[in-house]
């Protein structure tokens, strides 16, 4: 260990990062141009900071950590620490370089001013550790389009819009403020810098077999842009010469009910489409409902996707609307020593609230990664009490600041980051 030093990585050195970023994620250990050229825009986009270990020449260790936007509950853009690109060598895991790494990240993005951490854990059982717990979850879904598709009695508002064909350059016009305007009204959501537009159209390839999907645009009857949606389908399959076509939904994107509807509706109805698969949607995903019969949506997975580490409890608390008024006090244990202490919450009537330290006898005690958990109104405190990983000092004291923390519609995060 004692020759291995962790530092800040330069652009001159972001092949042999980055190749040590495949390596730590099982890819080729291939640079191409297009993801140099995407490091270099995220760092002017993102102020994205690399940091790497290095083995004399050797980078062994990588970690990056760029500026984002988390959407609370209610609808405010929270400075979020995003943190992306963590791997460790092989050669060089278990001997505590992520924890160095992290540590020092998380402790700079305090002093930043950011009020949360954010990132997509590859495995559960890594980030618990550092304060981090899961607070949105995704869904998947697989759709038998030709028993969906055909029925015309689906649910849901039809809101008589229209929907066009359009191609990558439509795509980057149209996608950046109809994000904006999503991400505003999901919490969980997170901000996209304009190379996440450049990637997802191929004028920055994500890879050797990237391949031009098809967009199609929902416009309300206004005239607005409601929703857009990229799609693939898959090799043609027609068992017994019967249509069998898949197609994949790679994203999907929508700001009323009726332009998802419309959406999945098209989807499911093109022709020679058997089946269609979802991205990863909301837990609440309104698609099976849409149906005429919702089981011929199936549930293909339902995991933890963003995970929250909590800097700053006061403006974090303080962020978010709530659906109640009352008042509640939160002992957060923090043993990083980032984030922790005695808070008491004061909700109005109005959804807005205030929070301060206090030396009053705490309703609640529990640990950041809880706190993180609950923050976006995912997860219950009445659960987490079940499972003992929150103490009520006062018997009722989870349900009543559940009503509190409740969200009106469960966080949910489109990205991989
Ligand atoms: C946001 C993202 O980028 S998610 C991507 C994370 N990266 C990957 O999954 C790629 C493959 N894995 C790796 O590169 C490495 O194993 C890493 C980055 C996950 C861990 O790096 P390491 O340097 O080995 O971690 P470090 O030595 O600091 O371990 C810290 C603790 O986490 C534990 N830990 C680390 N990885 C794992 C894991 N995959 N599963 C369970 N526990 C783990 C260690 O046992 C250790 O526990 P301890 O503190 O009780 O002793």
């Amino acid at each position: 260990m004692s020759d291995l030093v962790i530092r800040a990585v330069g652009e001159s050195e972001y092949e042999n990062w980055l190749r040590a970023v495949s390596t730590g994620f099982l890819s080729p250990p291939v640079v191409s141009a297009d993801q140099l050229e995407r490091s270099r825009r995220t760092d002017a986009e993102a102020s994205a900071r690399r940091t790497g270990a290095f083995d004399g020449d050797r980078c062994v260790a990588t970690y990056c950590s760029f500026r984002q936007e988390l959407t609370a509950v209610g609808g405010a853009f929270v400075p979020a620490n995003a943190v992306s690109g963590v791997t460790v060598s092989p050669t060089h895991r278990r001997r505590g370089l992520l924890t160095q790494m992290l540590r020092r990240d998380l402790a700079e993005a305090k002093e930043r001013g950011d009020v949360v951490a954010t990132l997509i854990a590859a495995e559960y059982p890594i980030y618990g550790r550092y304060g981090f717990g899961p607070a949105a979850w995704s869904v998947k879904w697989t759709v038998e389009a030709l028993r969906a598709g055909l029925d015309r009695r689906w649910a849901g508002p039809e809101g008589g819009g229209r929907i066009d064909l359009v191609d990558g350059a439509e795509v980057r016009t149209l996608g950046p403020a109809l994000h904006e305007r999503f991400r505003a009204g999901r919490p969980g959501a997170v901000s996209r810098v304009p190379v996440w537009w450049d990637t997802t159209t191929g004028v920055l390839r994500s890879g050797p077999d990237w391949t031009e999907p098809y967009y199609a645009v929902y416009r309300s009857a206004s005239g607005e842009v409601e929703g857009l949606v990229s799609y693939r389908t898959a090799e043609h399959d027609w068992p017994g010469n019967q249509p069998g076509d898949i197609l994949s939904v790679n994203w999907m994107l929508a700001t009323a009910p009726a332009a998802e509807r419309a959406l999945w509706h098209f989807l499911c109805s093109i022709d020679w489409v058997a089946r269609v698969t979802s991205d990863r949607r909301a837990p609440d995903d309104l698609l099976p409902q849409f149906l005429p019969d919702p089981r011929a949506a199936r549930l293909t997975e339902h995991t933890d996707w963003l995970w929250l580490r909590i800097l700053d409890v006061v403006r974090a608390l303080e962020a978010r609307t709530y659906e109640a008024a009352g008042s509640v006090v939160l002992e957060v244990a923090d043993p990083a020593g980032l984030a922790g202490g005695r808070f008491r919450l004061e909700a109005s009537a109005d959804g807005t609230a205030s929070c301060t330290v206090t030396s009053a006898s705490a309703d609640l005690t529990l640990g950041v990664a809880e706190l993180g958990s609950v923050w976006l109104g995912g997860e219950s405190l009445r659960r987490l009490a079940a499972l003992g990983r929150v103490r009520e000092e006062r018997e009722g004291a989870a349900r009543k600041a559940d009503a509190l923390f409740r969200s009106p519609g469960l966080p949910w995060c489109p990205d991989l980051f």
